[in-house]
């Protein structure tokens, strides 16, 4: 579909013209509608929506969240729901208690949104917008004549002067099937329209359906199916029935339900085998257990009793629910050469038994370490939570996500991502505790929202967010695709959601690095760990500047870092730290300049070294507030310094005088904080600040390369091992290495 600027189109919300709506119009809160909208009048705007949006008239998708207002608790009974007519609704006025029955009279606007025209039992109308559904047009959840709970009604203003009612929250909207208790009298008899065969039947169509991508469709004939066989057994389409009903949901992410079908699929493959028949196989409630305990233990062995296809179905909801192993077991060159932008999820269980979530004492809880890790030792490997797929070179995928309530915006990763979160929340009850126990900044206690022991955790859509914004981590397709970029290109990462290894806090210094494969998150030691330290990570690679460093944590994390970089850094007196910005722009101009000629004379690089001098005083013990003799410096890296220095590292290799490669390479290493020794000839880092990135590996493989020139083999093979220890924990395996290292330019 080719998008279009979406004119006319008054179904899409302008997110700005949101923003200054609800901060500028005037309050009207409790008040009924000025006006009602007659029935033809809706049904003709909506018809004309459908043609805009089978025309592609439709702008780039915006989710929009409103300010943030509680989800509906516990469940819709007939007996305990207060029920509402549209005629009894205010504006953005909201009664926990009140349920409103609606059934839908148009095909739904699937978009930004799904949007519908639906009536009340009174046969009044209003247009209904249901956001943050998972919603495709090919096979929509909201069809024509769906009859919906709507919980906590309001009406809601639009920016055009209209209203509609609206749901945020997924517990906001039920949908009823036409025998449901809360179903009106009126709306019962639709049977007319559905499917009649046998079970056979259902199931032949329901095959169909999935083919043709109608999921929602095939779960409902097989769901009939298995209504027709509980009055007629057959065991053999039982078993078939809830198989693939098994595998719809696996599609649709509804690992619950899965785990649900295929654990009654098995029971009744058990109890019909003679063998298997009076073993716990038999009992679905043990095999249940068995599919969602995050064990790779099988005690019943009850995946070598049952045949192939719910074998595999089986291995395939325990991946995707998470499964845990107790050794750092991976063959990482399969996994990362199965790995690419259509195959981000891999098949693999986690390893996070080595480490531990516990409260730190000032920076909430963090990840701890229950045994020592020696430097590039894998710490933790984590399966994506969420981690959603799309193309990134699709415009139709592109999405943006605004929350309204606090005036912030996400691009499409974080857009993507916070939907699939909302998606799988809200069908899988068994994961949410893992994830509202994640931070929300205090969202939630702030509204003085508890819950009771017993009660299941509501998909609070404002709270995911804040939840996403505080704990997603950007990653790329695989870590080592970064390596091959082209210098200064700025690749669009996705956004995904790791549980175990959200927990470690940052710090500048860290002591492990994270990378990726697909979904699979590691944790590498950047140096020795000993058991009981916690286990501290970049979230983002420091600024020059500590005010900036400080107020990019701040705003997107909500803490200040107090590592020994910042606390070091932020003693210096303002005149040095404007005076290193100062003097590191000039010679980043002048650098640039200099790339723009071409080759870089010998008197250019003498006179760049030179000011790179005249600013290593700026970190000299005399800048330093209280210091005089000793240099706060001495192990911290020197930020300011690292790319004049790596400009000259390169500049020098590429004139070919390996003296002052070797030279520049060093203080390279040195001014990120490695410092190293070559004395005796014997490579040694004395100390690590935990900078172990591209730039440092690339620092080690031109001491290799200088060294080898010089006829020192054997500090130049300890810098390449040393060069390879460091590539593995930057990408995460050592895929990639060679060409890695094979493609650098040797001294001739
Ligand atoms: C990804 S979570 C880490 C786990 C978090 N500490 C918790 O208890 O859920 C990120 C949040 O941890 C806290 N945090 C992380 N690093 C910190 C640090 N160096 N100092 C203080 N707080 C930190 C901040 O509240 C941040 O928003």
């Amino acid at each position: 579909m080719a998008l279009s600027t979406g004119i006319n189109n008054t179904y899409e919300e302008v997110p700005d013209l949101a923003k200054e709506f609800v901060n500028k119009a005037p309050d009207e809160t409790g008040q009924r509608p000025k006006f009602k909208v007659s029935r033809d009048t809706l049904v003709r705007t909506h018809q004309r929506h459908l043609k805009l949006l089978s025309e592609g008239s439709v702008p780039v998708r915006s989710l929009v969240l409103p300010k943030p207002y509680p989800p509906a608790r516990g469940l819709v009974e007939a007996t305990s729901t207060k029920a509402v007519h549209l005629g009894d609704l205010r504006i953005d006025s909201r009664d926990g208690d009140a349920v409103l029955l609606l059934r839908t009279i148009t095909a739904p606007y699937v978009w930004s949104s799904t949007v519908t025209v639906a009536e009340d039992e009174t046969g009044d109308v209003a247009r209904l917008t249901v956001c943050n559904l998972e919603d495709n047009v090919v096979d929509p959840i909201v069809t024509e004549g769906t009859i919906l709970a709507i919980r906590q009604p309001c009406w809601t203003r639009l920016v055009d002067g209209g209203y509609h009612i609206r749901v945020d929250h997924p517990s906001d909207l039920v949908l009823l099937q036409p025998n449901d208790d809360l179903v009106p009298e009126a709306w019962r008899d639709d049977d007319g329209q559905n499917f009649k065969g046998d079970a056979a039947q259902c199931k032949k169509e329901g095959d169909m359906m999935f083919l043709k991508k109608r999921f929602r469709q095939a779960l409902e004939l097989y769901t009939k199916g298995l209504q027709h066989v509980s009055t007629t057994p057959d065991s053999a389409a039982e078993i078939d029935l809830y198989r693939k009903r098994c595998g719809v949901s696996i599609v649709l992410l509804r690992l619950d339900d899965a785990a649900k079908d295929l654990a009654e699929a098995i029971a009744t493959h058990a109890r019909s085998t003679p063998d298997l028949s009076s073993s716990e196989l038999a009992d679905a409630s043990i095999v249940k257990a068995w599919l969602q305990n995050r064990s790779t233990e099988d005690p019943l062995h009850i995946s070598t009793r049952i045949p192939r296809p719910l074998k595999e179905l089986a291995a395939r909801i325990k991946f995707d629910i998470g499964i845990n192993q107790s050794t750092p077991d991976y063959n990482l060159s399969v996994i990362s050469a199965y790995v690419g932008p259509l195959t981000l999820h891999v098949d693999a269980a986690n390893y996070i038994s080595d480490t531990e979530v516990r409260e730190t004492g000032s920076r909430g809880r963090g990840l701890f370490a229950k045994k020592d890790f020696k430097e590039g030792e894998l710490i933790c490997a984590e399966k994506a939570f969420v981690l959603p797929g799309y193309f990134m070179q699709d415009r139709n995928s592109d999405c943006l996500l605004y929350s309204l309530g606090d005036g912030t915006a996400a691009p499409r990763p974080g857009a993507w991502l916070f939907k699939e979160l909302v998606q799988k929340l809200r069908w899988n009850p068994s994961l949410r505790k893992e994830f509202f126990d994640m931070g929300d900044g205090g969202y939630w206690e702030e509204h003085g929202w508890e819950l009771a022991e017993e009660e299941d955790i509501p998909v609070d859509v404002f709270r995911v967010e804040y939840i996403r914004r505080l704990n997603c981590f950007s990653a790329p397709t695989r870590s080592s695709d970064l390596l091959n970029q082209p210098p200064n290109s700025n690749p669009e990462l996705r956004n995904g959601f790791w549980t175990h290894a959200s927990y470690a806090n940052h710090s500048c210094l860290p002591n492990s690095i994270r990378t990726f494969i697909g979904d699979l998150r590691f944790l590498r030691a950047a140096r020795d760990i000993a058991a009981g330290e916690e286990i501290t990570n970049q979230y983002v690679a420091p600024d020059i500047d500590i005010d900036e460093r400080q107020e990019k944590l701040r705003t997107t994390w909500g803490f200040e870092c107090d590592c020994q970089l910042c606390i070091i850094d932020g003693s210096v007196s303002e005149g040095t730290r404007k005076e290193r910005l100062r003097q590191f722009e000039e010679l980043k101009s002048t650098v640039m300049k200099l790339g723009e000629k071409g080759a870089p004379t010998i008197t250019s690089l003498k006179k760049i070294a030179r000011a790179l001098r005249e600013m290593e005083i700026l970190y000299s013990p005399s800048r330093i507030e209280g210091q005089t003799t000793e240099d706060p410096y001495a192990t911290l890296p020197r930020l300011a310094l690292v790319h004049p220095t790596l400009f000259l590292t390169e500049a020098w290799r590429s004139v070919k005088n390996i003296d002052r490669t070797i030279e520049y390479a060093l203080k390279l290493l040195r001014n990120f904080g490695l410092v190293v020794t070559t004395e005796g000839g014997k490579l040694e880092v004395v100390h690590n600040a935990g900078f172990v990135n591209v730039e440092t590996v690339r620092a080690l493989n031109y001491l290799a390369e200088g060294y080898t020139s010089r006829g020192e083999d054997e500090l130049a093979a300890q810098c390449r091992e040393k060069a390879k220890q460091w590539y593995i924990i930057i990408t995460g395996s050592e895929v990639g290495a060679e060409q890695f290292f094979g493609s650098e330019q040797f001294f001739s």
